[in-house]
């Protein structure tokens, strides 16, 4: 590689703070082209601080670069061109060329962005299983962001399943064996002391907005996996950028090896993680801990995002945490909002006041008690009712049956808030998922219990006989562990059915010729845009408040407002939008509670949400930018 271009790609800008979509005047027909060589892709963010350019000059003169990496080099005269273009586009495309030292090294024919997400794609349809493009898009990821990006940006509904869950878990199951190259940082407990050094590999301090972290325990409903957590951390990752336009740069992905359970891991030859069982108590503590403040002081503008933590440990960093520090639960948090604001459409298409709603959780673990918590905030909300009274409406399963107050050693402090008394249940089989839908009579049936088939045709038509639409979100990921399928929710239920499902689903054909769309209910559709509202508004904190804006916002988005038989939640093809109202709402309320730290942010609506749009990093080539 030639030394110029080296240089270049290890001292890569990341780009500021989403701000790199601002080109230069009269250089956006430009935009696409970039400078590549072959196996490595450099990238062209501009950035704010100096930096590189090759927008033209406005001066015929030479001029210098005036660039950290490229001080004192000359660019050749540049005659401008008529009606105030300068370049034309082979002159920049062979100048970048020799800028980067790269002639010679490429073919001749320079094709545009377009033209490369083409190829790419015919090359992800080329890969025969689901396993395969989720391989070859990691590889795209790798070699060309913009590329990458791009490419699923136009196809997302396609290649989401594939990115995400529930390809994204066997990706994880098999970590180990398919690795070809790390992404992240890894920290272990054995070595705390290298947290800090660690890292401090990853980026300049003011270059990070997103953390996203886990330990591997709970990944999805598959369990403990080790050090192959890494990869939920790459993929939540992906989905701020997709979806949000968080720059990819500006994001690192973290996983805490704390060891592992699983025994398949352990006696794996291949197994690249920590071989030991998972540690826990005070040692696990202090090692969160330390990561906590580490990362906080390396990168003080930070947002930490919490994936896949196990059930004992979710709940209470997060209740440690978030009062003084920007951090988010995407399990418990995420899925709270993204299911409540399902469950406000559902309501509101079967004409159910949300404070009247009896709702039945099966799997009370970090996402079903996060459900549980968000639904009865907006009940006690949508009717006067006291918190606890609120809970009162809302029942737990989990393994051992409905949670009941002789239960009480055993549960975790979320979980005690819904335990019942054991005398009003003397006379049901709590064990039994029919029985208690026969007591309940619920509105709404919710699935994270990661037991697949759970809701069987009699649960679900023993629910149905009490309310006109019944509402059920089988939600455990992946998608071979949904409580039920929404094919057959139709057909118990007559297509009176209201779904959403974790993982995505092709609609589905009802008895009367309708095409029905099935929400995909997963704590993705609001993540990426709560996210951005932290980001662009340097929120000190994230508030309950700022999330009930975020799921009000999500809310009035989904087209069964419109449509009683339309899906809960707005399409993936509407993802940037839909983030975009998801960061007005976070930001507004971040302002009121006077936790907003950037100053700028505009007031009225229409300047807020532009001022969003402009800084969400969009997926293109970038003409490297001068510095005056
Ligand atoms: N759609 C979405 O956005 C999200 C979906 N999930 C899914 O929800 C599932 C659970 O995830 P977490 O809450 O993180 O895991 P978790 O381990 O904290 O919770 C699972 C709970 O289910 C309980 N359970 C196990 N067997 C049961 C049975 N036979 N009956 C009733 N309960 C039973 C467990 O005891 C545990 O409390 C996973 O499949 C995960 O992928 C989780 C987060 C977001
Ligand atoms: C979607 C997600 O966060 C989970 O299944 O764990
Ligand atoms: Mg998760």
């Amino acid at each position: 590689m030639p030394s110029s271009a080296a240089a270049i790609l290890a001292n890569s800008p990341g780009g500021s703070r989403l701000k790199a979509n601002s080109a230069p005047p009269g250089v956006d027909e430009l935009d696409h082209y970039a400078v590549y060589m072959p196996g490595s892709w450099i990238r062209l963010y501009s950035a704010d601080r100096p930096s590189y350019s090759l927008a033209p000059p406005d001066t015929t003169t030479r001029e210098t670069v005036s660039s950290p990496l490229k001080r004192g080099y000359e660019r050749p005269p540049i005659q401008p061109l008529a009606q105030g273009r300068y370049w034309s586009e082979s002159m920049l495309l062979n100048y970048e060329r020799r800028e980067f030292g790269l002639r010679g090294l490429l073919p001749s024919n320079i094709q545009t962005l377009d033209q490369q997400v083409k190829r790419a794609y015919q090359q992800y349809q080329s890969k025969q299983t689901d396993i395969n493009k989720n391989t070859f898009m990691t590889s795209l990821k790798m070699q060309n962001e913009p590329l990458y990006y791009k490419t699923l940006l136009m196809h997302l509904k396609e290649m989401l399943p594939v990115i995400y869950t529930p390809t994204e878990g066997t990706a994880i199951e098999n970590y180990s064996r398919v690795f070809r190259r790390p992404e992240g940082i890894f920290l272990t407990i054995n070595q705390p002391e290298e947290i800090e050094a660690s890292l401090g590999q990853a980026a300049s301090p003011e270059d990070i907005d997103i953390v996203a972290v886990s330990d591997g325990e709970q990944i999805l409903g598959i369990g403990d996996q080790g050090v192959g957590g890494i990869l939920i951390s790459i993929a939540k990752l992906v989905l701020y950028t997709t979806c949000a336009g968080i720059h990819p740069s500006r994001t690192l992905p973290v996983v805490l090896d704390c060891g592992t359970n699983n025994q398949n891991l352990l006696n794996d030859d291949f197994y690249l993680g920590y071989k030991h069982p998972r540690v826990r108590g005070e040692q696990y503590d202090a090692f969160v801990d330390n990561f906590v403040q580490a990362a906080r002081k390396r990168f003080p503008n930070a947002f930490i995002h919490f994936e896949d933590f196990g059930v004992h440990n979710a709940r209470r960093i997060l209740d440690r945490y978030m009062s003084s520090i920007p951090c988010f639960n995407d399990d418990v948090q995420g899925t709270g909002c993204v299911t409540l604001a399902a469950i406000t459409a559902a309501a509101r298409a079967s004409k159910v006041n949300v404070g009247d709603l009896r709702c039945l959780m099966y799997g009370a673990g970090t996402a079903g008690v996060g459900i549980a918590d968000q639904i009865s905030d907006a009940i006690a909300l949508n009717s006067g009712k006291s918190k606890e009274d609120a809970k009162k409406q809302i029942y737990c399963i989990d393994k051992d049956g409905l949670i009941l107050q002789s239960m009480e050693g055993s549960l975790n402090p979320a979980q005690k808030g819904y335990a019942r008394p054991d005398k009003e249940w003397q006379d049901t089989n709590t064990k039994s998922l029919l029985d208690v839908v026969k007591q309940v009579k619920p509105h709404v049936l919710i699935g994270t219990s990661t037991q697949p088939k759970a809701f069987t045709k009699e649960v679900v038509q023993e629910m149905s006989k009490h309310v006109d639409r019944p509402i059920i979100f089988p939600l455990s990921n992946p998608t071979r562990l949904h409580e039920a399928t929404p094919k057959d929710l139709f057909e118990w239920t007559d297509g009176r059915v209201l779904t959403a499902t974790g993982s995505p689903f092709d609609p589905v054909e009802t008895k009367d010729g309708k095409q029905r769309e099935i929400a995909e209910c997963n704590n993705s559709v609001v993540f990426p845009g709560i996210g951005l509202g932290a980001v662009l508004s340097r929120a000190k904190l994230i508030t309950t408040a700022m999330l009930v804006e975020a799921t009000k916002a999500l809310a009035d988005q989904a087209p069964a407002l419109k449509d009683p038989d339309a899906a809960l939640l707005p399409d993936v093809e509407d993802v940037r939008e839909v983030s975009l109202k998801v960061a007005a709402a976070v930001i507004k309320q971040a302002v009121k509670e006077g936790l907003a730290q950037e100053k700028d942010i505009p007031n009225e609506k229409e300047d807020l949400e532009e001022w969003i749009r402009v800084q969400m990093w969009k997926a293109e080539y970038r003409p490297l930018k001068k510095v005056a």
